[in-house]
């Protein structure tokens, strides 16, 4: 996966971003040579032992799925894989390989630089990991109750986060001086001091792809002061922010999109692990102070969380009342400031989240965001027709560059549920800021539908997000203005999701030489009573496909 790096100038290619990445300091020492050459040996030492083992569990998996196969036909069925795919690729400039976090951890030996580029590459969000939640809940229900104590540290960074973001939006504003704006003021003297913000201009033809600029905003004198009383005390919080970043991706840091967005995270299969002490109890009592270390057996992990939800609960009410901030509402109205999805639930409940006794909720573990780093494999007995069946199913972090990545878990899958996030007609990718996410996602399902190796496989779409689809319509956001070929026809939810529709269905025709069919389903898959009966649905049909297809061999 990973060279050892000599210095040569075609490795260090200024065209190549992650040789750039990679690139040494230009003023190195010989001593800083020869520790950043041995670190790279060392790093390239534990990377070939990853993928040396990461290339026998493929071995091994495919060897007993290949043993299956020539088994009973039920059999036969019991081993072979779902495949989730992400809506959403990355672009990755070169093949950054499937890491897991150890090889990550090896990469930080590079100073966290190959870190930048894979990070400023990544994004997705169309809820395949909260789908895969759903098919833990469905089918192994006491697996997420072991794991609820760990899902506390996601819940309190995606609550950081998100203050984070809004405290940056915050900076734009220019809080201690003069007039403020999103861009510079020239006058103002004629600033109403009574009114909290008064928006001067707000271009609409500004276009989607240039949000950014467009609108400038005025604030009043007691609106800039409340907004930077506010920073000032919100600022411990986001110390917290990195410490939890660190310990919920095992010691990778995140890179520079995310720090502009906010920051993020990655995490793999198994992160919980590290966040919880088995059968070690929370000190109830937030007025005790940090306490010592190692009391009531606690680990350093578990100590680092206390002080954050002490940090919290004080913090509680400026956090309020930052989240009900009209300039924040503004910024938020006028697309100056994009929080994640989960943040509106999670800041709503700050009361709830930072109490003493804080146990995340089944709602709160599926709607809080943790990006998925490579492909995360997790496997589940299924109960169909009163047997037992065993599905592996892997949740593929999506990513253009890597769709080669891909095709060793095609290979012998049953069923691919593609979800494609319908809500995101208004949003662009990160990596190509033309790139509407719906086209985007068209095209992703078309190379789905045309891939060779899926040509048997049983295909689900899921048109996912449509609450958020929903909520957007309510609030006139045009779906026109941001997919012109939608034109006049209504801009209600049921007009706009057959649109969507007919459009993934074409897609699927015109790829149908097998006439397999397409399962469609509009989800909301964080709506659990929904979507509970949707994967009900889908393990039948899936099943179904398996008897089908095994009264043909
Ligand atoms: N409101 C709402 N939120 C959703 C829905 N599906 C997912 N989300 C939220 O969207 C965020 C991203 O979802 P994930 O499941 O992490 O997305 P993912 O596709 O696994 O993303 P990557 O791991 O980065 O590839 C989470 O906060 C989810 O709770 C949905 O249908 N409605
Ligand atoms: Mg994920």
């Amino acid at each position: 996966m990973i060279r050892t790096q000599t210095r040569t100038s075609s490795i260090y290619s200024a065209d190549d971003p992650l040789a750039f990445a990679l690139r040494p300091p230009p003023e190195e020492s010989d001593d800083e040579r020869q520790t950043r050459i041995a670190a790279e040996l060392e790093a390239k030492r534990i990377s070939d032992r990853i993928d040396d083992d990461l290339r026998q569990e493929r071995e091994r998996k495919k060897r007993a799925s290949m043993q299956v196969k020539v088994r009973a036909t039920l059999a036969r069925s019991r081993s072979r894989p779902i495949v989730l795919v992400c809506e959403q690729p990355c672009e990755v400039a070169k093949p950054l390989f499937l890491l897991s976090s150890a090889a990550l951890r090896s990469l930080r030996l590079f100073g966290g630089r190959f870190m930048e580029v894979h990070q400023a590459v990544c994004q997705a969000e169309s809820g395949k990991s909260t789908l895969q939640k759903q098919f833990q809940l469905f089918c192994a229900p006491a697996s997420l109750e072991d794991e609820r104590d760990s899902w506390r540290a996601v819940v309190y960074f995606n609550v950081v986060r998100n203050i984070k973001r809004i405290l940056q939006a915050l900076d734009s504003l220019d809080l201690g001086s003069g007039a403020s704006g999103l861009r510079p003021s020239s006058s103002t003297a004629d600033v109403d001091d009574s009114a909290e913000i008064v928006e001067v201009e707000n271009d609409a033809r500004s276009g989607p792809s240039s949000e950014a600029e467009g609108v400038m905003l005025m604030l009043s004198g007691s609106a800039k002061t409340e907004l930077a009383t506010l920073k000032l005390r919100l600022s411990p919080l986001l110390t917290a922010e990195s410490s939890l970043a660190d310990h919920l991706s095992g010691g990778v840091q995140v890179g520079a999109l995310a720090k502009r967005r906010g920051g993020g995270v990655y995490v793999r299969t198994g992160w919980q692990t590290t966040m919880t002490v088995p059968g070690k109890k929370r000190r109830h009592d937030e007025s005790a102070g940090a306490g010592p270390s190692g009391e009531n057996g606690r680990d350093r992990v578990q100590e680092e969380l206390d002080k954050i939800e002490r940090m919290l609960f004080a913090c509680r009410e400026d956090v309020k009342e930052l989240w009900r901030h009209s300039v924040v509402k503004t910024l938020i109205e006028k697309r100056k400031l994009r929080l994640q999805e989960s943040a509106e639930h999670f800041l709503n409940s700050i009361d709830r989240v930072s109490a003493s006794d804080y146990k995340p909720s089944t709602d709160d573990i599926l709607r809080a965001r943790l990006q998925t780093m490579g492909i995360a494999s997790h496997e589940f007995m299924v109960q169909v027709s009163g047997k037992s069946v065993l599905w592996h199913l892997y949740d593929v972090g999506g990513a253009r560059g890597q769709r080669h990545t891909w095709v060793p878990y095609f290979d012998d899958a049953n069923a691919i549920i593609f979800l494609a996030p319908v809500s995101a007609f208004d949003q662009y990718l990160e990596e190509d800021p033309k790139m509407n996410r719906i086209n985007d996602s068209l095209q992703l399902f078309t190379m789905i539908c045309s891939n060779e190796l899926l040509k048997k496989v049983h295909l689900v779409l899921f048109l996912n997000k449509t609450d958020i689809l929903k909520q957007k319509l309510n609030a006139s956001v045009s779906v026109k203005r941001y997919i012109p070929s939608y034109g006049d026809r209504p801009n209600t939810y049921e007009a706009v999701i057959d649109y969507f529709r007919t459009h993934f269905l074409q897609v699927h025709r015109k790829n149908n030489e097998e006439h397999r069919v397409l399962y469609t389903h509009q989800t909301s898959v964080v709506d659990t009573s929904t979507t509970q009966s949707v994967i009900r649905n889908v393990r039948d049909s899936i099943f179904r496909g398996y008897l089908q297809e095994a009264s043909l061999v």
